[in-house]
């Protein structure tokens, strides 16, 4: 790391000699040939005539790419800067009604196309994208950290914040876009790097004032929590003290950790054998799977298994996929099993809507279109393949996530009770029956209100429009060679445009909410290093090794990424900040930032380049 010594502290404000023992020194000859700090920092120095002993040419000597620098006494609280005394390079650099003026030293001196190069090589050149910020512009960013409360930014980011934050300080002051001609040309926008913007925060946002809290960078806790409790009821598994997973097998076929969904009951009602489910995993993919299991049920024609075949080419997302079926005996019967798709939590129709705490709830009529909408498209994909549902009652159709419908227990019929599907046509038209008696449940909000049907159609027609009226009468009406499933498609009209827009806006919902969590485990990685390194007492026999070095810094990041405080010493917690910090280290930015001796007598410039070196060579240490 190459230091440098600034002029005697003639001003009173920021060319303090750094006085860090950590900091070597630097000899007084070569004083002729270091950059004065005052011209990086400031873009001038007053003292420039009147004895200040470095060099004030920028052309003749630059600041060496990627050198971390040492200047003393600038810290996060030092007073606002106030950018709109300040041009970006761009606006600087195309504006010809902007010039140097020794007499106005806010603005930088003039800046020469070569040095504009070397520039965006040292401060931000991204690959192949310049940033058009000179020196002093992104120093200010840093001065301006922690009492302004805006966390450093890369510079690329920085033309944008800085007249936001121009904005957010003094309204009354004339902003840069303000005093810019209106002529003024912008530099043509160059293409992101992505990598490089992988926080979706706008650093404004996490000003003083707008504060954010840390929740808003996360998924929201509701959705975190369902998705958690999803988890857990995919890995939950019968407990091996309990009297049930002493009789249950410890395999089935490839099907292991199993957890019992619903007990198996006598009640044969549904399929004319006690049915159980179970959850399990797979050996083969590691999913998880309900099974059904039929209990005492004894395959008389092997040819009813090769129905399940074509159950298993259907591929829908209103239909539970049956994935095979199996005998077996380990459980000391004759069982069948089918293999379902496994939905965590998920509720049957029934249980969410005509249980008996529900009974009685009118249920909203656009929630009524949406089920309609999605068992249309359920039976449109199963009619179109010939196969019928034969099994659309609200014990049988599950409601997994927010609001999806899902028909279960398709093709256990099939199989049940095999016909070699001759009969299908048949089944088709009951589907189309069954489906209008389900919609009259949910309508009426009552299980039985099929049994009394001309007064649950009466309550439909005083409670919910004509078209719905109209599709349940079509689907109550006599079966016809006529009648199909399509032609719910066309009485449903405008609102399957209304279910397919919602259903956009859901994904957008939840895409918007996993973009905001992509970056967690490459911080989280991030953060584990920082922890092994950062305070260690004590490294190959040496208690300092924390303190020193590469470490050292690092030591230093963690402050100023973690600890920042306001004007008055107080906690400055800004998450915001921090996420930045962290993002910018693990890609390892050129952006430079200045690092602050705890005792504040010296200060410390290095880029995130530098410090991601530092954190992987103290970690490569470590692991050795
Ligand atoms: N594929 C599946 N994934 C997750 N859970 C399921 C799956 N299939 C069924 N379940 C759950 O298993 C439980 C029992 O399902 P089942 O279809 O037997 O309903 P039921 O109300 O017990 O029906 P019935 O009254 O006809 O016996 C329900 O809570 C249901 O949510």
């Amino acid at each position: 790391m190459s230091t440098n010594t600034p002029p005697p502290n003639t001003n009173g404000t920021d060319n303090n000699t750094p006085t860090s023992s950590s900091l070597p020194r630097t000899p007084k000859t070569s004083n002729k040939n270091r950059t004065c700090r005052n011209v990086i920092i400031h873009g001038y120095c007053k003292y420039e005539h009147s004895g200040c002993e470095f060099n004030h040419d920028l052309s003749t000597n630059r600041p060496s790419p990627g050198s971390p620098e040492v200047k003393s006494k600038l810290r996060v609280d030092s007073p606002i800067f106030n950018p709109s005394s300040f041009r970006t390079m761009d606006s600087l650099s195309m504006n010809p009604a902007v010039t140097y003026s020794p007499q106005n030293p806010y603005y930088p001196p003039p800046v020469d196309n070569t040095f504009l190069g070397d520039i965006n090589t040292s401060y931000g050149y991204y690959g192949n994208q310049p940033a058009f910020i000179p020196p002093m512009n992104a120093m200010n960013g840093y001065g301006y950290n922690g009492a302004g409360g805006m966390p450093a930014i890369s510079p690329l980011n920085n033309i944008n914040t800085y007249y936001l934050s121009t904005q957010m300080q003094d309204s009354t002051k004339q902003s840069p876009i303000e005093m810019l001609p209106l002529n003024t040309k912008i530099a043509p926008p160059q293409p992101l790097q992505y990598h490089l913007y992988t926080s979706p925060l706008l650093p404004h946002m996490s000003g003083t004032q707008n504060q954010k809290t840390i929740h808003s960078f996360f998924i929201p806790d509701k959705l975190r929590e369902e998705l958690q409790k999803k988890n857990e009821a995919i890995t939950h598994v019968l407990d091996a003290n309990s009297p049930e997973y002493q009789n249950f097998p410890k395999e089935l076929h490839v099907y292991h950790s199993f957890n019992i969904i619903k007990e198996s009951e006598k009640s044969t009602k549904t399929f004319g054998y006690p049915t159980s489910v179970y959850k399990s995993i797979s050996s083969v993919d590691g999913r998880a799977y309900a099974l059904r299991r039929v209990e005492g049920y004894r395959l008389a024609n092997e040819m009813a298994m090769k129905s399940i075949e074509n159950w298993r080419r259907i591929d829908h997302s209103n239909i539970v996929s049956l994935k095979e079926a199996f005998t077996t005996k380990a459980f000391g019967d004759h069982s069948l099993i089918f293999v379902y798709d496994y939905y965590p939590l998920s509720v049957t129709l029934e249980s969410k809507y005509l249980s008996s705490s529900n009974q009685g709830n009118e249920m909203p009529e656009s929630s009524l279109w949406s089920i309609i909408i999605q068992i249309t498209s359920a039976l449109k994909a199963i009619h179109s393949a010939g196969l019928a549902a034969r099994i659309l009652k609200p014990s049988k159709i599950l409601v997994t996530d927010k609001n999806r419908i899902r028909l279960n227990c398709c093709g256990m019929f099939d199989l049940l009770k095999y016909d070699g599907g001759k009969n299908y046509l048949h089944y088709q038209q009951e589907d189309l029956l069954h489906f209008g008696q389900l919609i009259v449940s949910l309508a009426c909000g009552s299980n039985v209100a099929i049994q009394n049907l001309s007064s649950s159609i009466d309550y439909i027609s005083r409670h919910h429009s004509l078209d719905l009226k109209s599709v349940i009468l079509y689907l109550l009406s006599k079966p016809s060679p006529m009648k199909n499933v399509d032609d719910i498609l066309s009485m449903a009209g405008p609102r399957v445009l209304q279910e397919l827009d919602n259903t956009n806006h859901y994904v957008d919902y939840l895409q918007n909410e996993l973009s905001r969590e992509l970056e967690n485990g490459r911080l989280v990685r991030l953060l584990c290093k920082l922890g092994t390194i950062n305070e260690r007492p004590e490294f190959d026999m040496d208690p300092t090794w924390s303190e020193t070095g590469d470490r050292y810094l690092l030591k230093l990041f963690r402050d100023y990424t973690f600890h920042q405080v306001d004007e008055n010493g107080k906690p400055f917690i800004d998450i915001a900040h921090i996420i930045q910090c962290l993002n910018k280290l693990d890609v390892g930015i050129d952006e430079k930032i200045m690092l602050m001796s705890r005792d504040e007598q010296s200060c410390l410039i290095v880029s995130y380049k530098e410090l991601k070196h530092c954190i992987e060579q103290a970690f490569q240490d470590l692991r050795k």
